[in-house]
């Protein structure tokens, strides 16, 4: 847990980087700080550390007040990942990778074991990429190690400025998606600093909008996107946010249409329209045939079902699944249970898409109604 207390910091030639900020970010959580360049995120995040100290107010650390806390002790508590990683050239990414264990006094051979299970976490494995030097990786790869590195204490906390900052676009989608796979193993406490909004909304639990040394809304991605506290966060979040809204709304079971099912080794049927979804003995998801091949061949439908190219687990965002249907040029795309293996729940199409975008922004139209947030609401704080 990470708790702010009405602190401002005021740098020697009078600046205020942040002005009584107060917020909390609860144990397992993981905060996105974002806002445009200059307002004060890396202030804020530097602070946690003890990089920098505040000019007033008190931030605690897992209930500690941290201007207690000998730096160098809290620092080995917390995981700091940045975008110009900080690898050393001369260590190899184990050695770098095991830095902070062995700062700590972990046996040599027990630190590097450890290490080759956290960069195995994080994509890289450690017997082609553990004895390379950072400058024999590529960028997305030294992220990597950067973040296995800020893991390899297991910190409760982590701080993580602009990590993916430094990576072409693609890269970027997938470290962010690898690091929500390992924030769901890990579940760090993290303050996550970006001046990306859809990288704010694709990881964060919960958004800090900053203005100018201020937070200006503290809230759910879907909150953010679906009810913009004021002008300044409804500009920042954008005139496509009902598109980014994609992004944060999860396929649920009650939006899928139930098509017509046969088994593996059912006789083909005759009174398929124009495709069934096939599935195997346990009801998992198979493939599906079409009404023609069907009609026309001979057998069992073991002999013509097709492999299923495009299918989602149940969860997965409204964005993953538009993306998957562009790819494979699919009018549908089945769904399986997320926890049984491959258990067919039934079809997203175009048009359950949009009921399903539909109802998630109308849920925050009433949740929270527009007029209660008025600009005068947060100008007068
Ligand atoms: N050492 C310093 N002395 C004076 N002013 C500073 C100092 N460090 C930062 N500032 C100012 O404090 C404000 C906040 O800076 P900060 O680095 O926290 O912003 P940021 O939101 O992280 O920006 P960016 O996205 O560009 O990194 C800026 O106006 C900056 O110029």
């Amino acid at each position: 847990m990470i708790r702010f207390e009405h602190v401002t910091k005021r740098y020697a030639d009078g600046t205020i980087a942040v002005g009584d900020l107060s917020f909390e970010v609860a144990g397992g959580e993981l905060v996105t700080l974002v806002g445009p360049s200059g307002c004060g995120k890396t202030t804020t995040m530097k602070m946690v550390n003890r990089l920098i100290e505040p000019t007033e107010g008190r931030i605690f650390v897992d209930g500690e007040d941290i201007s207690t806390v000998d730096p160098v002790q809290l620092r080995r508590r917390i995981g700091y990942v940045i975008q110009q990683v900080g690898l050393f050239p001369h260590k190899t990414v184990l050695e770098n990778t095991a830095t902070v264990p062995h700062l700590l006094g972990v046996k040599k051979a027990k630190a590097h074991a450890r290490a080759a299970e956290l960069l195995d976490l994080v994509g890289l494995d450690p017997k082609t990429y553990g004895s390379r030097y950072p400058e024999q990786l590529s960028g997305g790869q030294r992220q990597r190690v950067g973040v296995a590195r800020a893991l390899a204490a297991d910190p409760p906390v982590l701080l993580m400025d602009e990590p993916f900052g430094a990576v072409d676009p693609v890269v970027r989608e997938r470290l962010q998606n690898e690091f929500l796979r390992l924030q769901s193993q890990v579940r760090k406490t993290v303050l996550f600093v970006t001046h990306d909004i859809e990288e704010a909304v694709r990881l964060g639990d919960r958004i800090a909008v900053y203005g100018q040394g201020a937070i200006e809304q503290f809230d759910a991605p879907a909150a953010v996107l679906g009810a913009p506290a004021t002008p300044y966060v409804a500009d920042f979040v954008g005139a496509d946010r009902g598109l980014k809204r994609l992004s944060v709304t999860p396929i649920e079971e009650g939006d899928l249409d139930q098509p017509p099912v046969v088994h593996l080794d059912d006789p083909l049927p005759a009174d398929i329209a124009r495709w069934a979804v096939v599935l195997d003995g346990e009801d998992n998801l198979h493939g599906w045939i079409s009404g023609e091949q069907a009609r026309l061949g001979k057998g069992t439908v073991r002999e013509h079902a097709r492999r299923m190219e495009a299918w989602l687990p149940v969860g997965a965002s409204l964005k993953q699944a538009f993306a998957t249907m562009l790819q494979h040029d699919a009018g549908w795309i089945a769904v399986i249970d997320r926890e049984e293996r491959g258990r067919f729940l039934g079809v997203l199409t175009p048009a359950r898409l949009h009921e399903a975008l539909r109802r998630s922004i109308d849920a925050d139209a009433q949740a929270v109604p527009r007029t209660e947030v008025t600009v005068e609401s947060v100008s007068s704080r």
